[in-house]
């Protein structure tokens, strides 16, 4: 399959459905509405599985992983091979999407999309089912030329979309998250949040793994000198990603397009993901009727980012790992919304009394 179908063949949730899930929900033995967000969550997954009783069955998250040759501008606070050391972190089961995706039962997909790493001794304390499929050994530093060629952006995009359909079925899931690991994968994340969301780059870059202040304003020089350089066009996510994106970013696009395509929800995780997000919505702006978002990362940026796309996050901890975790965080909040919406009584069934009001 190419790219232009699957976005082709994404199509609407059922805005029926939502419409009969609002009206159940005005049913519940609760005052009208008393579960807030909770209750909006429950509607949209109604219309999302096309179902007035949704529930969720299998959980997964793909952190998707590369490298990014814009980290020879000193923008992260570590080293590059911290990438690759935290891919063996996931594929053993030490890391923290690890937890988290072990508390709530959540399968685990790592994947090495363009990585400097090297696998041939891998490990053999495999935890995590770990794919590697590169569409090179990083990206280019695009302060000085593009990222990737187009041909390598849709390759990106179109390694997430595989794993995850695979995934997605061989797994039966039917709530999926995304998450992200690249040093230096913020600089990429935020300058595509400038250009997409058209917002000053001050208002989308922040310290990701905590740099200093004068790395800081490093980091917004580099990121308006690239736009300045290759002038993105904001409206052609192919464009974008190519020249100022990273493989990883494509992929977990990739990834938000297979949910949508597969007609399950997808939870976003932070600033990385989110800018993934974007270029989904840039490819088909019905994406963000399956997307939810975890939580708001503590990185500057992410709040326009989901305003941009009005969605309202799940939680807000302060968090600005990565991973997934925010993502993988927020799941039992959703999958508490199924629950509600599917097992409450209405007000007839369990013969309680309605408002006088
Ligand atoms: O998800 C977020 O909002 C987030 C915010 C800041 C940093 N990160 C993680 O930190 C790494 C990138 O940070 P940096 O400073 O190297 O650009 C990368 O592996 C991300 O997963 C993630
Ligand atoms: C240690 C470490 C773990 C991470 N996980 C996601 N991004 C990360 C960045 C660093 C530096």
């Amino acid at each position: 399959m190419e790219l232009k179908d699957i976005v082709y063949n994404i199509t609407p949730i059922n805005d029926d459905v939502l419409e009969k899930a609002k009206e159940k929900t005005s049913r519940l033995i609760m005052p009208y509405r008393a579960l807030g967000y909770v209750n909006d969550i429950a509607e949209k997954l109604c219309a999302i599985y096309s179902t007035l009783e949704p529930k969720i069955e299998n959980k997964g998250v793909f952190v998707m992983a590369a490298d990014h040759g814009v980290a020879e501008e000193n923008v992260s606070a570590y080293p590059q091979e911290v990438t690759c050391e935290m891919i063996k972190a996931f594929i053993e089961g030490v890391a923290t999407i690890n937890a988290l995706a072990r508390l709530n039962n959540c399968f685990t997909i790592v994947a090495d999309v363009g990585s400097l790493c090297d696998w041939k001794n891998i490990s053999n304390l495999q935890k995590s089912t770990f794919i590697v499929n590169k569409v090179k050994n990083g990206t280019n530093n695009f302060t000085k030329q593009y990222a990737m060629t187009r041909k390598e952006a849709i390759q990106s995009i179109m390694i997430g979309f595989d794993i995850a359909n695979k995934y997605i079925h061989s797994e039966k899931l039917n709530l999926i998250a995304t998450g992200d690991m690249g040093i230096s994968n913020t600089t990429a994340a935020s300058a595509i949040g400038a250009c997409i969301t058209k917002n000053e780059v001050e208002l989308m870059t922040g310290q990701g793994t905590l740099i200093t202040d004068e790395m800081l304003k490093n980091k917004v020089l580099i990121i308006k000198k690239a736009i300045n350089l290759h002038k993105p066009d904001p409206d052609d996510a192919i464009d974008v990603l190519s020249k100022i994106g990273g493989f990883e970013i494509g992929a977990i696009a990739g990834v938000i397009l297979a949910a949508c395509y597969n007609k399950i929800p997808v939870v976003i995780d932070g600033l990385i993901s989110t800018s993934a997000a974007l270029l989904a919505y840039k490819l088909n702006p019905v994406t963000k009727q399956y997307m939810f978002a975890g939580h708001l990362s503590k990185e500057k940026g992410h709040n326009l980012m989901l305003s941009y796309l009005d969605l309202k996050p799940i939680l807000q901890l302060d968090m600005r790992l990565g991973e997934g975790s925010g993502a993988v965080l927020s799941m039992p909040i959703i999958e508490a919304a199924a629950k509600i919406i599917t097992e409450v009584a209405t007000f007839e069934q369990a013969q309680v009394s309605k408002s006088n009001l």
